[in-house]
């Protein structure tokens, strides 16, 4: 077994190789493999707790404390449930924050406008609804050009519609931008609405890994879809 974290930068969004992690004397992954194909829409469901989000965090670099093989994108960008804005930076500021050089206006600009945020440039995020600053965080996220973009939750905390119009804003950005998506979710519905390729988490490990070949747009009224709804939820203990 390997020892300690080796980390390589990949041509595949992700490789990923007997990955464990530890906290105290339980184990949440354990010896997990998982590769990411270039552009391909993946959806990560399991029930609470079984280690969704410190995948995620392990792949966006922010947990180093694994065992294990890891090979990332070097281009790549995570949005988590809270937008996790900067309140004392203007909006525009917020999107283009962190990115190498002077903060430049124009490209947060045409970030902003991509998830339709045109007109709230230069407001703070303080008078942002929650659908606003996730669209925020969004851009902040696609204007890196991740090869990889890490989807922690994002929609959870907004309202139905809302939640309905950002779920429609991620698949046309996907399409346009065509990096491969890494979607943390709870929601079965949502994984089959978007997703090339839908996992389950179990005891650490991937226990279920199904590649959809449903048309788009997906109709939640579709058969098959609702056979594969049926069949989710029963993997995750569902009824
Ligand atoms: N920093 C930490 N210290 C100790 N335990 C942790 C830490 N981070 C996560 N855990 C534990 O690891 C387990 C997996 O947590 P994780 O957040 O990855 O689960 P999850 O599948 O994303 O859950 P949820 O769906 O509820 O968000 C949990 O039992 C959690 O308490």
């Amino acid at each position: 077994m390997a020892t300690g974290l080796q980390r390589e930068v990949s041509t595949k969004p992700a490789v990923v190789r007997g990955l464990s992690r530890r906290f105290g004397d339980r184990t949440v992954l354990d010896g997990l493999d998982l590769d990411i194909e270039p552009g391909q829409f993946v959806a990560l469901l399991g029930p609470s707790g079984c280690g969704k989000s410190t995948l995620l965090r392990i792949l966006a670099d922010l947990d180093q404390e694994v065992t294990g093989e890891v090979e990332v994108a070097q281009r790549r960008a995570v949005a988590f449930q809270a937008p996790r804005l900067m309140p004392w930076k203007r909006v525009w500021h917020n999107v283009v924050l962190g990115l190498p050089g002077r903060p430049d206006k124009q490209r947060a600009v045409a970030a902003l406008e991509e998830v339709g945020l045109g007109h709230r440039v230069d407001v703070w995020p303080k008078v942002l609804s929650g659908g606003e600053a996730q669209r925020t965080s969004l851009a902040r996220a696609l204007v890196r050009e991740p090869d990889l973009l890490l989807l922690d939750e994002p929609f959870s905390a907004l309202d139905a519609l809302t939640r309905l119009k950002a779920q429609q804003l991620v698949g046309e950005l996907w399409k346009r931008h065509g990096c491969a998506i890494l979607l943390v979710t709870h929601d079965v519905e949502e994984a089959l609405l978007l997703a090339d390729r839908v996992l389950v988490m179990d005891e650490g490990r991937i226990g279920y890994d199904r590649v959809l070949d449903l048309p788009r747009p997906r109709e939640v009224g579709d058969p098959e879809f609702v056979s594969l709804r049926a069949e989710l939820l029963a993997r995750l203990g569902v009824g």
